[in-house]
């Protein structure tokens, strides 16, 4: 079964259409990027997911997206859907609370407790995203006193605390330098053991360092979904190929 499922999805804003009938399905262990010019509908359809796309003003939409096999417009209560489906920004952003408590705030608001049930979390997810080792001997200080790039693996733990099923990720690297993507990108490969991770991108170079399968859109249109390498090297459609080769966007 896949992940999440697009059926038929369509997202307008007002009156402009902005995703013309979406159908695409994303599986579990694997990292999918998306890849398309500047405007052709990245973010919308990541943020149709876990339905924050609705919190834009005349957002509208019809068809159906699936998670885990349920509608999530049949989804009453957003917090679930919302531990379901992780979601990672392009600008790092840390909480204004210590290093611990941004690792904590997930498991905290879904009534986790005990004290060292909390510990655990927070070691458990700071190692996963190998903040551990440069943190652990501060993490009563402000998350804002960590660099960009530290900010951004601190997201990731972040999101990873309540054990979602996807990770999105909107431009996770676009601030960072060098070493921090590669950091980002080693992290990402060792998730994709264990979730369906989908990730927007403008870096063509990531998209075929870090992917499985990558999804070409352009003006809303899903043009193709391939395994990366093929979508790269011999794809389906032309207006890929010009795309890839960067003849436009
Ligand atoms: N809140 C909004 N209200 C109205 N139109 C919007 C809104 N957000 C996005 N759009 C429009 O919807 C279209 C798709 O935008 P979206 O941000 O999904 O594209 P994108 O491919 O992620 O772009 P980029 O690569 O530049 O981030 C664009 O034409 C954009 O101007």
């Amino acid at each position: 079964m896949s992940t999440v499922e697009f059926i038929d999805f369509h997202a307008f804003y007002g009156q402009k259409a902005v995703l013309h009938n979406i159908n695409v399905e994303f599986g579990p262990k694997s990292i999918t990027a998306i890849i398309g010019p500047s405007g052709c509908g990245k973010t919308t359809l990541l943020r149709s997911i876990n339905r924050t796309a609705e919190m834009e003003r005349g957002f509208n939409s019809h068809g159906d997206i699936r998670v885990l096999g349920g509608s999530i417009k049949e989804v009453r209560n957003l917090s679930v859907l919302r531990r379901q489906v992780g979601m990672v920004y392009q600008t790092p952003v840390a909480l204004p609370l210590s290093i611990m408590e941004n690792v904590l705030f997930g498991p905290r608001y879904y009534g986790v407790k005990n004290r060292s049930d909390l510990d655990a979390i927070m070691e458990k997810c700071l190692r996963q995203v190998a903040l551990w080792d440069e943190v652990k001997d501060r993490l009563k200080r402000p998350a804002a006193q960590l660099s960009g790039g530290q900010k951004q693996r601190l997201a990731i733990a972040r999101a990873l605390a309540v054990e979602p099923r996807v990770l999105l990720l909107d431009e996770p690297c676009s601030s960072l330098d060098p070493a921090s993507t590669g950091l980002i990108e080693d992290l990402l490969t060792q998730l994709a053991e264990g979730l369906c991770i989908i990730i927007v991108t403008h870096n063509l170079f990531q998209a075929r360092r870090i992917s499985h399968e990558t999804a070409f859109i352009l003006d809303g249109r899903l043009i193709e979904k391939a395994p990366t390498q093929k979508l790269f090297e011999s794809p389906d459609s032309p207006k890929t190929r010009g795309f890839v080769s960067g003849l436009f966007g």
